[in-house]
């Protein structure tokens, strides 16, 4: 049996003529949060969907606690937080709805929850502190509370590893600085997260680990190694005449010390 929480080996996912992920190998102790930082393109939503057995890799082992992804699924051992562009949020579901829908895998065919499943409910949604709000239309929330809406639904689910695709994009600062401490929290109590973020200046805030994606794995490690000046430019392309400091990416700018160059 596997001891990762999660893991890629030799992992090639094509859509038609585009290679998503070349043979990327990943893997992920429980416990930990492993940021996932790439330029737009770069494969990282392909990578979650393959964790969840959404995309199918043309070669390569996918593997959640040991299992194949289908089965890690069914047996609620992972959850996804998708990017919002992938979400309808018009659908007439409340936000304790959409949290009840983590549920669903302890409840029986017809789906009727037990005061287990509203029990955790309620704890999920007082833990991202969203029971003020429990009742109200999904869409009408701020984007900062969406997310925490979805985490929320993994936390009910009593998933051990969570994917979360871009959970800072379009949130405040405030928002991020509440979604990055609970996820330190869940990973305390031996949840693992992989987390993808173009918040580069708050990844050693965030993550024990990172991982730097370019269709392959450029870098894998703590992320004052992977946020190196040399390994961005590679990954972002940036120019750095002389081995100077990269000029022109907003997602530099703000490195903390230590990273910079
Ligand atoms: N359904 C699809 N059909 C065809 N090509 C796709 C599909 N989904 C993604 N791609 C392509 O696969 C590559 C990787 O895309 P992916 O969405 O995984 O990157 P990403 O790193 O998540 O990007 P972003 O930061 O913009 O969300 C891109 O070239 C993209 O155009």
């Amino acid at each position: 049996m596997s001891t990762w929480a999660l893991e890629l080996d030799s992992v090639t996912v094509r859509y038609d003529d585009v290679t998503a992920l070349d043979e990327v190998s990943l893997a992920v102790a429980p416990g930990r949060v492993c940021g996932l930082i790439g330029m737009n393109g770069s494969g990282k939503s392909t990578l979650f969907k393959s964790l969840m057995g959404l995309v199918k890799p043309v070669s390569g082992i996918v593997r959640i606690s040991g299992l194949p992804p289908a089965k890690a699924r069914k047996s609620g051992l992972v959850a996804y937080v998708p990017q919002s562009e992938d979400v309808d949020w018009s659908f007439p579901l409340s936000v304790r709805d959409v949290v009840m829908t983590g549920r669903y895998g302890h409840m029986g065919p017809a789906r009727r929850p037990r005061p287990a499943d509203r029990n955790a409910v309620s704890e999920a949604l007082e833990r991202v502190e969203l029971t003020d709000v429990a009742d109200r239309q999904i869409g009408r929330l701020s984007g900062g509370q969406k997310k925490r809406a979805f985490v929320a639904r993994g936390i009910a689910q009593g998933a051990s590893v969570m994917l979360l695709d871009e959970p800072f994009a379009g949130v405040d600062k405030r928002s991020e600085a509440t979604i990055t401490a609970l996820l330190r929290e869940l990973a305390s109590a031996g949840r693992t997260i992989l987390v993808s973020t173009h918040d580069l200046h708050a990844l050693p805030q965030l993550a024990d680990e990172a991982a730097l994606l370019m269709r392959r794995v450029l870098a894998h490690g703590s992320p004052q190694e992977v946020l190196r000046p040399e390994q961005l430019a590679r990954a972002f392309g940036l120019d750095m005449p002389d081995g100077g400091t990269p000029a022109s990416a907003p997602e530099v700018a703000g490195l903390p010390e230590g990273a910079r160059p």
